[in-house]
């Protein structure tokens, strides 16, 4: 089996996210989700989830589907990196993305969720594709959609082919040889704790020399931004007239008038650019002169995120065979 769906930029004029239709239950209920390789719950807005907390979403009603039975006795709950989170009970249903159907998928029905998601209403829940170590699930961890489905897929694989500001696509089961150009650099992957870690064997800024570092970090599809460390992300913004480290904004801005250095990290013996327009995320406020950079310190995290503005610059490959390894290919 195999199959594809789209990554649908949510507010393409930032690509915030991207989200990815699927079906659950039957008859059918159509969400739209976030597909999430930096965790590994699969949760919905639901029946369950605060009225109050609500607002525009398309929610799974289990109660209308005769293929959901609940899991008795199991809850969830979930903090993300950004301060986001929700919680709530289990079912199992059938669950569908691009044509590949999983019976019987552990899927968390949101009893609440924190206010961003709420006011977010273009995002009707996630798909954790992570490792299913991560998931939250208790008394019993539940498995991703990618780990229930890997055995009936032609090549345990996904592939990840976001696009800036339009909509590209996810791959379950092939590797689609159009997507991408010169050939894939497979890198190792370190699977503890769960995330798809890797290490990137340098950066470049603009034509600059290129410096050789090990940065290890994640691959993380649902995180908006690339937040890399201090005397990485230092030297890029030093290239820039006029760029700074808010305090107040929370990280490095800068005129929107500026024309940005690209930014080129290595990956094995190849390397993968990211085009400055990537890095000139968003204006802070509509209107405003002053740009907030795609480009970030991850000094306050504890861990560096290769997020979409870096993935959105590459065709990558989830390879969940043994061992996982993650492929980079220029598009
Ligand atoms: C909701 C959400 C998901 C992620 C990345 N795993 N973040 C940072 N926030």
């Amino acid at each position: 089996e195999k199959g594809s769906a789209p990554a649908i930029p949510v507010d393409p004029r930032f690509d915030i996210a991207y989200v990815t239709p699927v079906t659950i239950g039957t008859p059918p209920q159509t969400l739209y989700l976030d597909f999430d390789t930096g965790s590994s719950d699969l949760w919905v807005f639901s029946s369950h989830t605060l009225a109050s907390q609500v607002r525009g979403q398309m929610i799974y009603s289990p109660e209308k589907s005769t293929t959901a039975k609940l899991l008795a006795g199991h809850t969830w709950s979930i903090r993300y990196g950004d301060g986001s989170g929700s919680l709530g009970n289990v079912y199992t249903d059938n669950f569908t993305v691009g044509g590949v159907t999983v019976t019987s998928q552990a899927v968390q029905t949101a009893q609440q969720v924190s206010t961003s998601f709420t006011s977010e209403s273009d995002i009707h829940g996630l798909v954790g594709l992570g490792f299913s170590t991560l998931n939250t699930v208790y008394p019993n961890g539940q498995l991703t959609f990618f780990d229930n489905a890997k055995s009936q897929l032609d090549s345990p694989v996904f592939t990840a082919d976001l696009k800036w500001k339009k909509e590209g696509t996810y791959d379950f089961g092939f590797i689609d040889e159009t997507k991408y150009t010169g050939e894939i650099t497979y890198l190792p992957v370190q699977t503890d704790p769960g995330y798809w870690t890797f290490t990137s064997s340098g950066y470049a800024v603009g034509d600059g020399s290129f410096n050789q570092v090990s940065i290890s970090g994640i691959a993380d599809t649902a995180t908006s931004l690339t937040y890399l460390p201090t005397a990485v992300v230092t030297s890029y913004w030093r290239q820039v007239e006029g760029a700074v480290n808010s305090q107040y904004y929370g990280g490095y801005v800068f005129p929107c008038s500026s024309k940005l250095p690209s930014f080129t990290f290595g990956v094995g013996s190849a390397n993968i650019t990211i085009p400055g327009s990537y890095i000139n995320y968003a204006q802070i406020t509509e209107g405003s002169p002053t740009c907030f950079g795609g480009l970030q310190s991850s000094s306050g995290l504890g861990i560096n995120i290769w997020g979409d503005v870096a993935l959105k610059a590459a065709f990558v490959v989830f390879n969940g065979g043994n061992p996982p390894t993650i492929g980079w290919a220029r598009k």
